[in-house]
């Protein structure tokens, strides 16, 4: 599956490819279960197993870090934790609305997981009036009519829309008018963001028509081999990343 960004050349200004950056994340979050472990060094091999990536692209994506390791000992753990959270931004705190809070928005509002990872889910907009005021993991679901104030009183460059498709555009220009450049959009539409402005999409649906393709392959090439002749049809494309190796995210 493809990754990358919208509205920026493929490598970043500080010379960090795209394809590096969006597995930084993955390497974290194995380091991060080492670092849980208290394990104090990590070789590359084990690493790359941990993180799901071969081990020589591990290596040549530290070496945009500044990070070579130390022959025979390997890589420090807590260094490399803290190598990457600064080089993903996440030595400090990132304040995100969530806006449309139904199924998915409440359960995203209620996964414990971005707090430990450097996000603060700051407030929860909808549209329905029925929800205002109702709290959703602790949190009181305010009105879209006070999109515009929240994001300008909590400093929020970072929404996650999670409406039906049919609200997200215009959901999306208005956190954007708002002062939101990062957005991380669920609903299943392509959204159109001025330049400057980062969509990541996310579809699970996506994933899984992915998986269904490489099952129908397997089937065919069981059936192949059962009957030797019979003509077996090849992707050209598989739809996966470089590796297999990246986040279920994809470019808006
Ligand atoms: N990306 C994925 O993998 C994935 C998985 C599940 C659902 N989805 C998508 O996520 C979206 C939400 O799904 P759901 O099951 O939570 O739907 P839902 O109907 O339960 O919730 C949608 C919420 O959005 C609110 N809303 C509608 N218009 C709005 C607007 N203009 N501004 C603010 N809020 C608005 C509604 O009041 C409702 O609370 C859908 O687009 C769905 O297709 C994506």
């Amino acid at each position: 599956m493809a990754t990358g960004r919208t509205h920026r050349p493929a490598t970043r200004s500080r010379g960090i490819p795209e394809a590096t950056v969006a597995r930084l994340p993955l390497y974290l979050r194995a380091l991060t279960a080492l670092s849980e472990r208290s394990v104090p060094t990590v070789s590359s091999e084990e690493l790359a197993a941990a993180a799901g990536v071969n081990s020589a692209k591990l290596r040549k994506d530290f070496s945009y870090l500044g990070s070579y390791g130390t022959r025979g000992v390997g890589y420090d753990v807590e260094y490399l934790v803290y190598q990457i959270s600064r080089e993903l931004g996440l030595t400090q705190d990132w304040p995100v609305v969530i806006v449309g809070i139904g199924n998915l928005g409440a359960a995203l509002a209620n996964y414990g997981g971005f707090a430990s990872r450097g996000f603060r889910v700051a407030a929860l907009i909808d549209a329905d009036p029925a929800m205002a005021g109702k709290p959703v993991a602790g949190i009181p679901v305010q009105h879209t009519d006070e999109l515009e104030k929240i994001i300008d009183e909590n400093g929020v460059s970072i929404g996650v829309i999670a409406t039906p498709a049919g609200a997200a555009q215009q959901v999306c220009e208005r956190l954007v008018a708002a002062g939101v450049t990062s957005i991380l959009n669920f609903a299943p539409t392509v959204l159109s963001v001025p330049d400057g402005v980062d969509v990541r999409k996310v579809d699970l649906s996506i994933e899984l028509q992915i998986l269904a393709f490489h099952e129908q392959r397997k089937a065919g090439e069981e059936a192949a081999a059962a009957e030797p002749g019979a003509v077996i049809q090849t992707p050209k494309e598989s739809g996966k990343g470089p590796d297999g190796d990246v986040p279920a995210v994809m470019p808006a």
